[in-house]
């Protein structure tokens, strides 16, 4: 997985949560009269607002944010996180035009557009859709104007049909006839999006409580919706009392306010700066559409609408949210590391009381990847380098499952080491090993240099001196399939070695690999012995050590050399020093690879000998 964890300051704005409510109740004068169940408050803007595109900062909310009046006082407590703070509706001017002419024009007005990221700027809104079945009764070239409802004849037909009565004599069908007349009628698709027929005899009142119920949010299921992001709502038609040309009576709830019917229908939203605009005042490419349109079509083929657009807790970005939440001038953590399902996160000291806030956020807003979200307590210090988590969000299963090139590692991060950040070094440390090798490595965890390596080479000895970490890599052994070409122990990393290489059955070993960078190079004086040994028996080659260790002196080649030179004593060798990465300001992690030693550093052992490689 990639490791990101940006820190980036956020410049002074607005702050929901620390604001008081003074900040809130200033009603936003609004270019146009909303609904009754809308009582906008402004947003507190800045210096710092865009002035393009959707913003926190921007727009207004539309139910007053502290409903007691009262900001919550402990603003890490996530009880007092509430989303619809974060609900910002936008005034907008949209076009409506025919369904079947939406994706020509979209992209003949592209620049007139609103183009905003995740918003997309064709709208669908309650009502714009005509089944085909239903467009034939409304089609009416008979009719003057195009749009109303249709002439007598035609709702005489739809009643018709709406009540099972046979078109000519007027008979009622039987109840299968009916049935099988209106499925036919209305296709499945049609025939539920027009669910209502049966209730057009409901009193009005009815419907109308219904629709308030549904509020604001009972539009979330359709409009320009995605997973609940966002909301189109047409201005004028829910506004609009239509005497007699209510068509919610007829075709369902969502109906209610389409005067006018003009077939299928959809929303180009305009560029946001259109939004007080008068036909008259719009750019040339728009008007000369409205010359086009009304010269083809009749006069309301295409039309200028004032809309809503709302966005939601869920269309805003991770850090848009922290940005608001977290005072101004603090950092605001953009990132963080991914293990399995578990989002790691590494807060300063001044993000801790905002732990559970920024927890919360990260989880929501990484759903589908992210189940779990902790935080590292403390460094890592213990013998097994394993990490003392606390978990902020989500599930508190610290079990996951990790796939790294290719291979799948079950990890407990409770129990045992991981670090995702190394892929990139393991897969390189890979090239350097030929499918005749033996592979060696003193400290495998749950397996991640072992595996992979044993995908590659003859044969992997792997040792772990925690028994949670052995546990999990013969498992991952098992479930990679690669039990077979690796064998496992659970012992010290000296005697490990010492073990390996007298070891009669062993094969010969032709790379070791040390990764543990705190203390790896101390133990190298392990191979004092084994290179006594190897002078009298010179059978084999000595294996190339990769050792891996942290350097926080001026010059950590230097250091690094230094150790591997005390460690070893007379043994004389050859280091290949380069950087992996950084790990903390002062703290590097070198690896040295391709030392080569010979006994008694004598210059002629040197020739003959046998690499034994150090990183
Ligand atoms: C930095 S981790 C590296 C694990 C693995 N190579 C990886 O890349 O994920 C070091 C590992 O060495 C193990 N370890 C620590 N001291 C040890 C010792 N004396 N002998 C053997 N293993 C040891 C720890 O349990 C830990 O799993």
């Amino acid at each position: 997985m990639v490791l990101k964890f940006i820190f980036r300051p956020h410049s002074p704005n607005f702050n929901l949560l620390s604001l008081s409510p003074q900040y809130f109740p200033k009603p936003l004068s609004l270019p146009f009269s909303s609904t009754k169940s809308f009582t906008p408050t402004t947003v507190a803007a800045t210096s710092s607002t865009p002035s393009y595109g959707p913003s926190l900062q921007k727009g207004y909310n539309p139910s007053p944010i502290y409903p007691n009046s009262k900001p919550p006082e402990e603003t890490h407590n996530p009880i007092s996180f509430n989303e619809e703070n974060f609900t910002r509706v936008f005034d907008l001017a949209a076009l409506r035009v025919p369904s079947e002419h939406c994706f020509a024009l979209e992209s003949r007005l592209r620049g007139h557009l609103l183009n905003w990221p995740r918003i997309r700027n064709i709208a669908r809104v309650p009502g714009d859709e005509i089944d085909d079945e239903l467009r034939e009764l409304f089609d009416d070239s008979s009719n003057s104007d195009g749009n109303s409802i249709g002439d007598d004849d035609t709702l005489v037909s739809l009643n018709r049909r709406i009540y099972g009565k046979a078109d000519g004599d007027g008979e009622p069908l039987s109840p299968v006839l009916y049935r099988d007349k209106l499925s036919r009628t209305f296709n499945s698709k049609g025939y539920v999006k027009f669910r209502n027929l049966a209730k057009i005899s409901r009193p009005k009142k009815g419907r109308q409580k219904k629709k308030e119920e549904h509020g604001n949010d009972g539009g979330k299921k359709s409009g320009n919706d995605k997973n609940g992001i966002a909301l189109v709502q047409v201005v004028e038609a829910e506004e609009e009392e239509c005497e007699g040309g209510d068509m919610s009576g007829l075709l369902g709830y969502e109906f209610k306010g389409v005067t006018k019917w003009r077939g299928s229908t959809r929303l180009l939203l305009l560029d946001e700066t259109y939004v007080d605009k008068r036909t008259e005042d719009l750019p040339a490419a728009i008007k000369a559409l409205f010359e086009q349109y009304n010269d083809k079509n009749g006069p309301s083929a295409i039309e200028l609408v004032k809309c809503k657009l709302t966005l939601f807790y869920n269309y805003w970005q991770m850090n848009e949210v922290l940005e608001t939440i977290l005072p101004e001038g603090m950092i605001v953590p953009s990132g963080f590391e991914t293990i399995g399902h578990i989002a790691h996160l590494n807060l300063k000291d001044e993000h801790l009381p905002y732990k559970n806030i920024i927890a919360k956020v990260v989880l929501d807003k990484n759903k589908k990847k992210v189940q779990t979200v902790v935080n590292k307590v403390d460094i890592i210090q213990n013998d097994f380098r394993t990490m003392q988590l606390e978990v902020l969000a989500g599930n508190h299963s610290l079990v996951t499952t990790v796939i790294e090139n290719g291979l799948r590692f079950h990890v407990d991060l409770a129990t045992v080491y991981w670090n995702s950040r190394l892929s990139t070094e393991r897969q390189r440390l890979l090239n350097y090993f030929t499918r005749e090798d033996v592979v060696c490595d003193v400290f495998a965890g749950v397996g991640p240099i072992a595996l992979s390596a044993a995908r590659k080479v003859k044969c992997v000895y792997a040792n772990d001196l925690n028994p949670c970490a052995v546990d999990y890599l013969e498992r991952n052994c098992v479930l990679n399939k690669l039990e077979r070409k690796i064998k496992v122990f659970n012992m010290d990393g000296r005697r490990f070695i010492d073990t390996i290489f007298a070891s009669e059955k062993a094969r010969p070993i032709t790379q070791v690999v040390m990764n543990l960078p705190n203390d790896a190079a101390e133990f190298l004086d392990v191979f004092r012995g084994i290179f006594r040994r190897h002078q009298k028996d010179k059978e084999h080659p000595l294996p190339r050590i990769y050792v891996y260790g942290f350097s926080k002196a001026p010059d950590p080649e230097f250091d690094i050399h230094e150790r591997i030179r005390i460690a070893l004593s007379e043994v004389a060798f050859e280091v290949d020093v380069r950087k992996v990465r950084l790990v903390a300001p002062g703290k590097k992690k070198h690896k040295k690879r391709e030392m080569k030693y010979g006994g008694g550093g004598a210059a002629e052992n040197c020739s003959s000998f046998l690499p034994i490689g150090c990183h």
